[in-house]
């Protein structure tokens, strides 16, 4: 009975408590030492992290860069957080002569100050006390848990001291090791307080997954319950997500999923998308970095149905541009039967074309194709300059424009004809004749 006695209050005394809860709470995996982690200490930074020391705010490195750094790669950008506020980290910046610059993140806890050239993105922690699915309401805590709590994905919930000690709540970094993309807690409420996280999901799957189709069974049940929700999302942010995700890996199995799981209604695609085309499209082209809309082309019926998806996504003019074009022309502009081997028709194409950008238009088609011969050349080839020009033939008299620019598309088709090889004179012999 005496000894069970001292066991309890043992127990219950506050320092075996706190012990217990810290290592409850916290998870000390390692001690980041890396290059990529020692190239971060710029002048800047070791700044920055002097005057937070010195007021006693902690600094961490935050999110995305922590994930990356672990996995070996230097992040592009690296997010802060802290537990100063943003008024406590205004007034610290102030008195210490350093400017910070468009401070609209302020709502949400973000400060930007520079310094030595750099800027270093700072946020208070915060708990999302409401969110619409889309923007949050947020207060600020220094609770380092709660912070991690309300992130996407427990491979984006860490944080990395500047010391290098890591601070994993939801076992992040295991999942990391394991390849294993898994949400905070629950998948369900996590997308519910921001639908583009479905997308998320997908693109991150990509980066980390060694195997397509390792999902876990609950997390795509919360994804196909909830796709619904992604049709109050911009266009904007679902086309720079789904952009990201259509080069990555794994490409065509997430598209695939996003129409077995009846996404693609939600975000701009055909409904009835033409998915084994898209898939025979992706082995194709994966090598050669297509461009998003390459692979997405392969979705599409019609043009009316890229234009729908540009209604929804808003992409930009050469995106939609590069859809129509490859909708047009997959089967109409291609290698030559009898001379298979030959560039000729998609030189003469571009040739023809007055348009700027056709050349690397028709690259992306002939990786559409899976022409992977004809794309090496293509890429090296560069148009040739047609050697007549209009004032050539007012020299030699020819004086009506009408007749300048006939005789010019004729000789141009000579030209061609001769693989370009003619020179200005034997063209113009021509006229003379
Ligand atoms: N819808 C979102 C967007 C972001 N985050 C959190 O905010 C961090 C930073 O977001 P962002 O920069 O958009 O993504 P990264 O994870 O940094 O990825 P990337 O490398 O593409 O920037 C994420 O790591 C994640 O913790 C989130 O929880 N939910
Ligand atoms: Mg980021």
């Amino acid at each position: 009975v005496l000894l069970l006695a001292q066991m309890w209050s043992r127990l219950l005394s506050p320092r075996v408590f706190v012990r217990a809860a810290f290592h409850w709470r916290t998870i000390y995996t390692m001690q980041l030492k890396t290059s990529e982690f020692k190239s971060l200490f710029t002048d800047g930074l070791n700044g920055i992290a002097e005057l937070f020391e010195k007021h006693q705010y902690e600094l961490r490195i935050a999110g995305g860069a922590v994930r990356d750094l672990l996995s070996g790669k230097r992040p592009e950008d690296v997010d802060f957080a802290t537990t100063a506020t943003p008024e406590e980290m205004k007034h610290m910046f102030q008195c210490a002569g350093i400017r910070m610059i468009n401070n609209k993140g302020e709502k949400h806890g973000t400060i930007t100050a520079r310094l030595h050239n750099e800027n270093f993105e700072v946020t208070t922690l915060r708990v999302d006390v409401q969110t619409d699915g889309r923007h949050a309401e947020v207060e600020f805590t220094t609770d380092w848990q709660k912070d991690a709590e309300r992130r996407d994905l427990t491979i984006n919930s860490m944080f990395l001291g500047l010391d290098g000690t890591l601070y994993d709540y939801f076992k992040g970094y295991e999942d990391l090791k394991n390849r294993k993309v898994r949400f905070v807690g629950s998948a369900e409420q996590r997308i519910q307080e921001d639908y583009l996280r479905i997308l998320r999901y997908f693109r991150f799957y990509g980066r980390v997954a060694l195997e397509p189709d390792d999902h876990e069974p609950e997390t795509l049940a919360a994804i196909k319950e909830n796709g619904c929700g992604l049709a109050a999302i911009s266009g904007e942010r679902i086309w720079v997500e789904l952009k990201k995700m259509v080069v990555g890996n794994h490409a065509a199995h997430l598209l695939e999923l996003i129409y077995t799981l009846e996404l693609a209604q939600y975000i701009g695609l055909p409904p009835d998308g033409t998915v084994e085309e898209m898939k025979r499209v992706w082995q194709n082209a994966k090598e050669h970095s297509p461009k998003p809309m390459t692979i997405l082309a392969a979705l599409f019926h019609s043009p009316e149905e890229v234009e729908k998806m540009d209604l929804r996504l808003k992409v930009s003019k050469e995106e939609k541009s590069l859809a129509l074009f490859l909708v047009k022309y997959r089967r109409e502009l291609c290698k030559c039967k009898d001379e298979p081997d030959s560039l000729k028709p998609f030189t003469d194409f571009i040739i023809d074309s007055r348009e700027l950008d056709t050349q690397s238009k028709v690259c992306e088609l002939l990786k559409y194709q899976g022409e992977k011969k004809l794309l090496a050349e293509l890429l090296k080839w560069s148009i040739p300059r047609f050697p007549v020009s209009g004032h050539d033939l007012r020299r030699m008299g020819i004086t009506s424009g009408k007749e300048i620019g006939a005789t010019l598309q004729k000789l141009r088709d000579i030209w061609k004809k001769s693989h370009y090889q003619m020179d200005k004179d034997e063209l113009l012999s021509y006229i003379k004749a």
